[in-house]
């Protein structure tokens, strides 16, 4: 999979809202209400990471999840990212704020 140009991913971000491009990979930062919550959703996350077979670059701080999203493969962002990004969201994002 080969990957997009920073026009592309730009492009691709605008439905993506939570996350923004810097040094070749998508970035995301959510905060949880405490440590299990955000442990809760690292887990269902990674259930998805090996369904699609992709894997984030994550730390976890307490309650503060950061994610950056990156093909290691391609050597930055393609389309394989948004696909995780969606994942992710879908997992993080309450449903009335979709
Ligand atoms: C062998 C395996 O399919 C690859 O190493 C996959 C696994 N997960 C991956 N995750 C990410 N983020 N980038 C990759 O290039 C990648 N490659």
């Amino acid at each position: 999979m080969s990957k997009l140009t920073e026009d592309e991913i730009q492009k691709k971000l605008l439905r993506f809202p939570e996350w923004h491009y810097q040094d070749n990979a998508i970035h995301a930062e959510f905060e949880f209400d405490n440590f299990k919550d955000c442990f809760s959703a690292m887990s269902r996350i990674a259930f998805d990471c090996e369904t699609l077979n992709h894997h984030p670059n994550w730390s976890n701080t307490y309650n503060v999840l950061n994610i950056s999203l990156t093909t290691h493969d391609a050597g930055g962002v393609t389309h394989k990212d948004f696909k995780l990004a969606e994942a992710i969201d879908a997992i993080v994002i309450p449903e009335e704020d979709a």
